[in-house]
């Protein structure tokens, strides 16, 4: 394939250039097929250049920031040359288009083979792969370039099985490293919840200690990963899952504060993946490689260059006649299975939304009070709202939808109530699912004996009692619930009566209302991280610790610090909401309330000027805020509900 080069052959920056590799491309030139993966950070594509398959990256470009770092992985890939790494046959770096050209690797990456298509390898195969690899890096390494992503998911194969490394989004010249390694904890993202599993997880497991404490990234780290990664192709077992059978961890495998656990016992405990066992045939010389390899000190690890001369002396003993493994990968299977359906096998038994409902006419049978004594204050003059409200959620990347809400148009007959919330689960959807059928039902128990607020903040309480309350008792007589399982959500509400708008929040979603085109924040969002609240946190007796990237409570690690459930928590992660009381007037345009899945990603300005820009009703603004924030890159589930104030017709004239 001989691929014409338009000269200038420069990316549009002119940044990055190439004797040899076409820069750009004529459209006509390559067509892109099915996708055959998505990434956190791109979609990757079967796709034909000049009649040739090819494997085309196209990164999700949404700040200027990715732009920066697409030229930069540009910049690095044209001049990398070696067999043993991914080859660009060429790229397109001019808008609109930004794309690299791969060779196609038919035999898809190694994680996969491993855990997907339950592959395993013999030893022979494995010391062959790892030999191939090791000289990849050094090639790397010579170069003064550092990886920092080893791990088998990056590590793809032709038709011989030969190894290529891939994915150089995180790679860096050494030299730069000092400023990227902070730059990068910044954007690593901020699961507000604690549980970033995709991006944290996914790499976390082959983090040197070095790395998780946060140090400069060095060749040596990614010698800690390449010896996770061999261990692992050994065993067929992704790291630590086999150790999850035995803690407490696996009730809540789906969260990060697992892995954050996981994260301080291999920083400061010297935790390791179980070691390939002798049993399986492995070459004693291989198993204390992989633990050189792995050595807590970056000084005790051999370099790429005595890795290379120890891999070649067993490929030259003959080592990889040694025996075949015949232990299938059952075992992981197993385990790994658990992972996506761990939350669920415990909630399945059980409809939290049903067993949340019937909890408010238990507790009020007797008050069967004509509701609303309090409400009907009849001033008729007062402005009244013109209400209409419309919803959309979404799991996001996340392979749970832990998010519930709930959207009461005409909470009353009588009176001009409405009523919408928001609950984001963690730790499994119970708690969200629960309050999401008992807290409306406890309100409206409440709402006739006292002032609203006043009946906000107890539903709040009753609905985090009663639902700790059944799960404890299901905890001890029906024994389906694990002792060490707690599951949680934040609640925000927004209740409006007549022209008074009440929103109670605990915990980290938002509301914001639209007054004359401005945003104005109606709550606070509940986080460690914000001074108030750990010292609220603190001073009720909970341990707030700076762990991984923010501040988190407890051994649990959660970052919300308030919240309904967390009965491992409680009482300082509070279920007590804020609440803000706001006169309606005739200058509300309509208000935003959201799961912090929208704003983690989306400011309450562009908020604002999104909607601006939306068809005025309430359902199409919902979905168009959530895929806005899905688009900009949002790791988490996103609920959004809108609300107009006013009827929507003059609404689409105004705002
Ligand atoms: N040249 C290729 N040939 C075949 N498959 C490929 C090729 N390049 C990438 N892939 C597939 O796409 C996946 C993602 O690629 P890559 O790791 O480069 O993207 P990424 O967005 O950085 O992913 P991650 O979320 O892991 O960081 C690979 O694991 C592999 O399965
Ligand atoms: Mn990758
Ligand atoms: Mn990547």
């Amino acid at each position: 394939m001989v691929l014409e080069i338009m000269e200038p052959n420069t990316c549009i920056r002119g940044c990055c250039y190439s004797q040899t590799i076409p820069l750009h491309l004529r459209p006509s030139s390559y067509s892109l097929f099915s996708p055959i993966a998505r990434g956190a950070e791109s979609v990757v594509y079967e796709a034909v250049l000049d009649g040739k398959k090819v494997a085309v990256k196209k990164p999700i470009l949404s700040t200027s920031e990715d732009l920066d770092k697409f030229h930069k992985e540009l910049q690095l890939l044209s001049k990398l040359d070696h067999p043993g790494i991914l080859k660009l046959v060429a790229a397109h770096a001019r808008p609109p288009n930004y794309m690299f050209f791969f060779e196609f690797y038919e035999a898809g990456n190694l994680a996969q083979k491993l855990h997907v298509e339950e592959r395993s390898l013999s030893i022979g195969q494995v010391i062959e792969i790892t030999a191939q690899l090791a000289k990849a890096l050094l090639y790397l390494h010579s170069l003064g370039i550092v990886h920092r992503d080893v791990k088998p998911a990056n590590i793809l194969l032709d038709e011989n099985l030969h190894p290529h490394l891939a994915d150089f989004g995180l790679a860096e010249y050494k030299k730069d490293l000092k400023q990227v390694s902070i730059l990068n904890w910044k954007s690593s993202g901020k699961p507000t919840g604690g549980f970033h599993k995709k991006n944290m997880v996914g790499t976390l497991i082959y983090m040197a200690p070095e790395v998780l404490r946060k140090e400069i990234h060095t060749e040596k780290s990614d010698v800690y990963s390449f010896g996770v990664t061999v261990n692992e192709l050994l065993t067929g077992v992704v790291p630590y899952t086999d150790r999850r059978a035995e803690a407490q961890a696996h009730t809540v495998l789906e969260m990060s504060y697992t892995e954050q656990r996981l994260t301080a016992a291999v920083v400061s405990e010297g935790l390791r993946p179980v070691l390939a066992g002798p049993e399986l045939g492995v070459p004693t010389g291989l198993l204390s490689l992989i633990q050189r390899c792995w050595d807590a000190d970056p000084q005790n690890r051999p370099s790429l260059s005595d890795i290379v001369s120890e891999l070649n002396v067993m490929l030259e003993c003959g080592e990889t006649e040694g025996a075949k493994k015949d232990t299938s990968v059952d075992s992981f299977v197993s385990c790994g299975n658990v992972d996506t359906t761990n939350s669920q096998s415990y909630q399945e038994p059980m409809n939290w939304f049903t067993c949340g409902q019937d909890f408010p006419e238990k507790a009020y049978l007797s008050s069967e009070d004509a509701p609303s004594t309090r409400l009907s204050s009849n001033d008729s003059m007062v402005y009244c709202p013109v209400v209409s409200c419309g919803s959309f959620s979404t799991c996001g990347r996340r392979e749970t939808m832990e998010d519930r809400h709930f959207m009461f148009p005409h909470f009353s007959k009588e009176n001009d109530i409405h009523f919408f919330g928001i609950l984001d689960g963690h730790r499994g959807a119970a708690a969200a699912e629960f309050s999401a059928g008992a807290l409306p039902g406890f309100l409206q128990t409440l709402l006739p004996m006292s002032s609203p607020s006043q009946a906000l903040l107890e539903a709040f309480v009753k609905t985090d009692i009663a639902f700790r309350n059944e799960l404890n008792s299901r905890r001890e007589s029906k024994g389906t619930i694990q002792k060490d399982w707690h599951p949680g959500c934040t609640a925000i509400t927004a209740l409006i009566v007549k022209n008074k708008l009440f929103v109670a929040n605990a915990g980290d979603c938002r509301t914001i209302i639209s007054r004359a085109g401005q945003p104005n924040a109606l709550s606070r969002d509940h986080v460690a991280s914000c001074p108030e609240e750990r010292e609220r946190v603190i001073s009720a007796g909970g341990q707030v610790k700076w762990q991984v990237d923010t501040w988190r409570i407890g051994p649990a690690a959660l970052q919300v610090t308030r919240s309904i459930g967390d009965d491992d928590l409680k009482p300082f992660v509070t279920a007590e909401p804020e609440m803000t009381e706001t006169l309606l007037s005739a200058e509300d345009e309509y208000i935003v309330m959201a799961s912090d899945g929208l704003w983690d990603v989306v400011s309450n300005a562009d908020v604002v000027s999104i909607i601006k820009d939306t068809v005025k009703e309430p359902g199409m603004c919902s979905k168009r805020l959530a895929t806005e924030a899905a688009e900009r890159g949002s790791k988490d589930n996103i609920t959004v509900i809108v609300v107009f104030l006013r009827p929507v017709s003059t609404a689409e004239r105004i705002y």
